[in-house]
């Protein structure tokens, strides 16, 4: 079944978007996975698919694939180049969107200048709806990783789970090893994106996330919510901070209690066709 898609990035991490509300596939895993690979197939971090909405109340659904195959709950990128692409395919005239995803309702406002500023909705830190095995909320947990050892981390899910490690210099943070041992330690059940944190100012943080499902990628969007909202309530970090990915930069807006804001780009890069 031969289907026109976007291909999209959110400060680098790049997308494949596929309209199902004029058009109709059957998502496969396996077939996400064969599409994902940037040698084989298209190549993207993540499959955007876009839907008819099961309630009156929002405008579209749309589900998230990452490139292993895995469908998952919430991705911040792809939130701005969904929101991009259904005004662009003119499959909405609003500016003002309401999305249903796996983890719920998202509000999303596409600006002027080509900025889509996203309500990412309230953290969630009780530790069983993260999931992250603990018996009770912290700040800051201290967890034995195999392989690895004995790290501090923050656990906050945006809809998905986040783990936040602070370190001094992204540069050299042990992205490669600590990434694969943490997202699949048997401390979070569900697995995790393992974000890579480093402290600039009280307003400024460089970030790098090693996500589950992708690995590495330019940019997350949840996972820089989720290292903004761990940064604030670990003390480090003040209301509004820009964070500096390797794709670019993102503004997270958290008042320490109510939903996350998330402002940033999203850009089409060109259009094709894809057997799905
Ligand atoms: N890998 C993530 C999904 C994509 C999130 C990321 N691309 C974003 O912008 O939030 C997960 O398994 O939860």
């Amino acid at each position: 079944m031969w289907l026109k898609f976007s291909k999209m990035h959110g400060i680098g991490n790049d997308f494949v978007v596929v309209d199902l509300v004029t058009q109709h596939a059957n998502i496969r895993p396996e077939r996400v996975a064969e599409l994902a690979d940037r040698n084989f197939g298209i190549g993207f971090d993540q499959l955007l698919v876009v839907e008819k909405p099961t309630r009156p109340d929002v405008d579209f659904q749309y589900r998230i694939f990452n490139a292993d195959g895995s469908e998952v709950e919430n991705c911040g990128n792809g939130a701005r180049c969904f929101a991009r692409f259904v005004y662009d395919q003119n499959l909405t005239g609003k500016r003002d969107i309401r999305v249903e995803t796996a983890s719920g309702i998202m509000e999303l406002h596409l600006t002027d200048d080509h900025q889509v500023t996203v309500d990412m909705g309230k953290p969630e830190l009780t530790p069983a709806h993260i999931p992250f095995e603990a018996n009770a909320f912290a700040t800051e947990y201290t967890i034995d990783v195999p392989e690895v050892g004995i790290i501090n981390l923050g656990a906050v899910s945006m809809g998905n789970p986040h783990a936040v490690i602070r370190v001094d210099d992204v540069d050299t943070a042990p992205v490669e090893s600590w990434g694969p041992a943490v997202e699949s330690c048997a401390a979070f059940p569900n697995k995790v994106n393992v974000g890579f944190m480093q402290i600039v100012s009280p307003h400024h943080i460089r970030l790098r996330v090693f996500e589950r499902g992708s690995g590495e990628t330019l940019a997350c969007g949840t996972g820089a919510c989720a290292a903004v909202v761990s940064g604030q309530l670990r003390g480090w970090l003040s209301q509004g901070v820009k964070v500096s990915l390797p794709g670019g930069e993102l503004m997270i807006d958290w008042d320490g209690e109510g939903a996350v804001k998330m402002t940033g780009p999203a850009e089409r890069v060109f259009e094709g066709k894809v057997n799905l």
